[in-house]
């Protein structure tokens, strides 16, 4: 694991030892990403909502999460992602809640998560759709957290980095896995490390989203070209004038 991603869990442990366990009341009915996938004739576009990161400090730190929902679902985003954790994103489940009380597009709790109660309280903010980390679990919490997540009807996307990560995540057979271009221990972003996996495992019977350092139409372009089938964009739309008009050029024809 790179010492950064040892850090955020180390936080993390310390974080959910803290909270209890609590009766969830499984009222609503997650919002599903998968079907909306199904029909798609053009790129998927994750937008998310990102105000600082460990890579590149402040971003866009005084952001209206409501305000930049509304700019993403008018450029036509499949899905928002928010970063809720605080320490290293100065992100918040408040941020969460405001936009899954904004938008009708599902939306992804991206956070680092390595327990049930960490899912229990995604599905309580709103989420429906959570991330679970490759490089940062052991394969039988893997399978328990994506199950768990699964019993609550949310989806996961599995995030993997490098081909070792792939073929771990392949394991569990999973509807979406997202390939990180960054890399965690330098930090450098690299959108060819898609083209590079999808390359060997293209053919894999899964969905494929290319996460960070997607900028431009040329970008969206090679990804498509190389098999992902959704973008997570987080930095470029939260520096972007115009998010609506970026989310629009993203969404290249598959
Ligand atoms: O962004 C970081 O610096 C970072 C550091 C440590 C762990 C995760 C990190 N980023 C989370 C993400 O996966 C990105 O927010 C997401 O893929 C969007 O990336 P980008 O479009 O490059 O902002």
């Amino acid at each position: 694991m790179s010492a950064i991603l040892e850090e955020i869990i180390s936080h993390k442990r310390i974080e959910v030892e803290a909270m209890s366990t609590q009766e969830v009341v499984r009222s609503r009915r997650p919002v599903s990403f998968v079907k909306r996938l199904e029909n798609a004739t053009t790129m998927s576009i994750i937008g998310e909502v990102k105000r600082a990161s460990p890579s590149k400090g402040d971003i866009n730190i005084g952001i209206d999460p409501k305000a930049q929902a509304e700019k993403y679902v008018k450029g036509g985003v499949d899905v928002i992602s928010v970063l809720t954790d605080r320490n290293y994103f100065k992100g918040s489940l408040r941020d969460l809640e405001t936009v899954k009380c904004t938008v009708d597009v599902p939306v992804l709790n991206k956070d680092f998560i390595i327990d049930e109660r960490q899912i229990d309280r995604a599905y309580l903010y709103g989420a429906d759709i959570i991330l679970l980390i490759v490089a940062a679990l052991d394969d039988e919490t893997i399978a328990r957290l994506y199950d768990y997540a699964g019993s609550y009807g949310m989806e996961c996307i599995v995030e993997v980095h490098t081909k070792a990560e792939m073929e771990r995540a392949l394991k569990l057979e999973p509807e979406l896995i997202g390939i990180n271009n960054r890399d965690l221990k330098t930090f450098e972003v690299d959108i060819a490390n898609t083209e590079q996996l999808l390359s060997e495992y293209g053919n894999a019977d899964t969905i494929f989203i290319s996460e960070s350092g997607i900028r431009t139409e040329e970008d969206a372009e090679r990804m498509q070209a190389a098999g992902a089938r959704a973008l997570l964009v987080g930095e470029t739309l939260m520096r972007a004038e115009d998010p609506e008009q970026v989310i629009e050029s993203l969404k290249v024809a598959l």
